[in-house]
């Protein structure tokens, strides 16, 4: 579903972020990426909606190069790749139903968008979305008086009215409480598997990643320093993407619910 050719990415200061990626990731995967900060995550991920335009390789999406992809190309493939934020980027000061409804606004008629004008089919499924992330009840409440927990399930419900084939989430729950966390990483997975979107989420801690990935690729300075199963990635596999021993306080998202 999503390869990278041996990307590289340079910024414009010099630095290279990434160093050479190859991957493949089967459809429906659900991949987390793991590795201390600066490492490459979010650059990695951005890759694969060309917000970050690698500097050599290319990556291909369903078989198509987005990196080559172009104006209206461009524009059609990233409308099938949703993405969620540590910090939700929601529009505080509008509803929740208008928040939804801007994941439609890649599929929408240009002067249709322009008035903010969406067609019932859009409504309907926009609170369909809602439903999912259970906060139906939320639709006509603004944004701002949502908590940390709901408004990213907001921002899931936005990605998914996309109707995606790919989401990616960068580090979706660093900002919420452990209960909480738990609970959206819960309906993540749930919710892209239920509809086969293949998904690549950035995490830090190392209990999360185990839990919930289908596979772990450790990153460390720009590089894939580890790819396989959360069984593979033992204490001493994380000791080597860290490059230090792990720290139980920083590490594990279990620490910090005791
Ligand atoms: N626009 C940019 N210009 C220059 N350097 C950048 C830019 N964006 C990121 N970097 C650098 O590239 C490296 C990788 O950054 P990236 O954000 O991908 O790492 P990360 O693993 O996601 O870490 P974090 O969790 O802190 O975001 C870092 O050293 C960062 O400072």
């Amino acid at each position: 579903m999503i390869s990278f050719d041996g990307v590289e990415v340079t910024y414009p200061n010099g630095y290279q972020a990434l160093k050479g990626i190859s991957l493949d990731i089967p459809k429906g995967q659900f991949v987390v990426i793991v590795g201390l900060s600066g490492a490459g995550k979010s650059t990695l991920i951005r890759t694969i909606n060309n917000l970050v335009v690698p500097s050599k390789g290319e990556v291909r999406v369903g078989g198509r190069s987005i990196t080559r992809a172009r104006g209206a190309e461009l524009r059609k493939m990233r409308a099938g790749i949703g993405m969620i934020f540590q910090t939700y980027n929601l529009v505080k000061r509008t509803t929740v139903l208008r928040n939804v409804l801007s994941g439609r606004l890649g599929s929408a008629h240009p002067m249709a968008s322009l008035l903010g004008l969406f067609p019932k089919s859009d409504l309907l499924m926009a609170h369909a979305c809602l439903q999912r992330v259970g906060i139906p009840e939320k639709a006509y409440v603004r944004a701002d008086a949502l908590s940390g927990g709901q408004q990213q399930r907001v921002g899931i419900a936005r990605a998914l009215a996309q109707q995606p084939q790919v989401m990616l989430a960068d580090e979706p729950v660093a900002s919420l409480d452990p209960p909480t966390a738990n609970a959206v990483m819960g309906d993540l997975k749930r919710i892209t598997r239920e509809d086969g979107i293949t998904t690549l989420v950035n995490l830090h801690f190392i209990d999360m990643a185990r839990d919930y990935a289908d596979r772990i690729i450790g990153m460390r300075a720009g590089e894939v320093v580890f790819d396989g199963t959360p069984d593979e990635a033992t204490d001493q596999v994380f000791t080597e993407i860290y490059g230090r021993s792990i720290d139980k306080a920083k590490d594990l998202l279990g620490q910090a619910i005791r």
